[in-house]
């Protein structure tokens, strides 16, 4: 073995491909994490603050996975000494017969501890929130907000602690599939008995060496934060939850918010769709349209802010055909693992993202049954619909 050459590579140092590289070197894995750009970044999908943590979804599988990646979440905040977590609750409003009675069933199933507010007694729950009209409430206590930005370092110095090296600024321009898998980038050449590939929007940029393409799409977010007019009025220190408006006539995707945190008096409040773009390209996407809903919700729900966003900034999607993930092993090439369309709510899931992708590029059985991610449910799919 040369001094290029090492058990695993992984592909991209955002979320994803952080926490892989991290769970290969504690399997004392001899680990390459490789990215494109000079760390830290904000060119792809994982920078910024914060991010919702929740066990409120619609499918039961998500809720089982975050029951055990909450300890992952805590035993990394205790091995590394740092707060990356903190519990906020998050409400969920949405048109009493529609999705919202999916998110309650689910919660209620699992046992996840919630509350209900009854439309009377709402606003003596959240000051400042008009619920819409036949919309129904309830706060997942256990969700909360997880320091982004924080949480990549913390992950990489603890890779680095282990062993694991980062090569930062060496974008991969080629890979060559094999036994032993040679990735090179505008630097170097390195080789592998396995390879994950991670890269976010860029994920069928580097598929195409292997020959493979799934159907993802980037979409461009716009990340828009909303002045206070009374300062303090949404703030997480006065217990000011995480929310998701669920999809209504009005708007045809979620909306969801974080309290005012990061930027002092600025509330975070998104829409979960925007225009797609060439990942490379993402600041020539200039499509306003979700800021237009975004003003039009916010006036008529948060009249405690300014319905103008005082900052824009942008972040991407890349998004599957269902919104659910891409886990699973190369369907030519067994020593590549991909993990790929986190579809805007894989953040959460880093921890249990990254042992799973460890698992499968060992050759183990996955923790998790990892059906509803496989590739082969595009083909199916595309298959159907001829
Ligand atoms: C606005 C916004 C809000 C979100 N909110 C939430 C939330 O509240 N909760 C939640 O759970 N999730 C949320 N998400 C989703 C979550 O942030 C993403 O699912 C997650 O960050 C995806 O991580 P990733 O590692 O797959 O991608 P990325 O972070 O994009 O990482 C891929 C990396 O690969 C690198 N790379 C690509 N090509 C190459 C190459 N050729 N050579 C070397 N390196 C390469 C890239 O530079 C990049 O660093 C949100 C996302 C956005 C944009
Ligand atoms: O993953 C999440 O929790 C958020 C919720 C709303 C949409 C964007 N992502």
């Amino acid at each position: 073995m040369s001094s290029q050459d090492y058990d695993c590579i992984v592909i991209g140092a955002g979320v994803q491909g952080s926490f892989t590289a991290y769970n290969l070197a504690k399997n004392n894995k001899k680990t390459l994490l490789l990215e494109q750009f000079v760390l830290p970044h904000s060119r792809g999908s994982s920078h910024g603050q914060t991010r919702i943590i929740r066990k409120a979804y619609d499918e039961d599988y998500y809720t089982h996975m975050m029951e055990e990646c909450y300890q992952l979440w805590s035993q990394l905040e205790k091995e590394a000494n740092v707060k990356l977590y903190r519990r906020t609750g998050l409400l969920v409003m949405g048109p009493e017969q529609g999705d919202y009675q999916v998110f309650k069933s689910t919660l209620e199933r699992n046992k996840v501890p919630i509350v209900i507010l009854p439309r009377e007694e709402f606003s003596q729950h959240i000051p400042h929130v008009n619920l819409s009209q036949g919309n129904a409430a309830l706060v997942d206590t256990t969700a909360g907000v997880l320091y982004a930005d924080r949480t990549l370092k913390t992950v990489q110095g603890q890779f680095q602690k282990l062993g694991g090296v980062i090569k930062d600024g060496q974008k991969v321009i080629d890979i060559t599939p094999g036994s032993v898998v040679t990735v090179t980038t505008v630097s170097g050449v390195y080789r592998a008995k396995r390879l994950v590939i991670t890269a976010g929007p860029w994920a069928n940029t580097l598929l195409s060496h292997t020959g493979l393409q799934l159907p993802l799409q980037v979409i461009k977010i716009n990340v828009c934060y909303w002045r206070e007019k009374i300062p303090g009025s949404y703030n997480v220190q006065h217990r000011f939850p995480c929310f998701i408006q669920l999809e209504s006539e009005e708007a045809k995707h979620h909306i969801y918010g974080l309290p005012s945190n990061e930027y002092p008096g600025l509330m975070k409040i998104c829409y979960h769709t925007g225009a797609e773009t060439d990942p490379d390209e993402r600041d020539r996407q200039t499509d306003r349209g979700d800021i237009d809903i975004l003003q039009r919700y916010i006036t008529r729900c948060f009249p405690g802010l300014v319905p103008i966003p005082a900052v824009v900034e942008s972040c991407m999607y890349t998004v599957t055909p269902d919104n659910h993930f891409v886990l699973d092993l190369h369907p030519t090439h067994s020593n590549i693992v991909i993990g790929a369309g986190f579809s805007g709510h894989g953040f959460k899931f880093g921890p249990i993202v990254g042992k799973l992708l460890c698992e499968l590029s060992q050759g183990e059985v996955p923790s998790y049954d990892l059906s509803p991610f496989r590739i082969r449910r595009f083909q199916a799919h595309s298959k159907s619909a001829l």
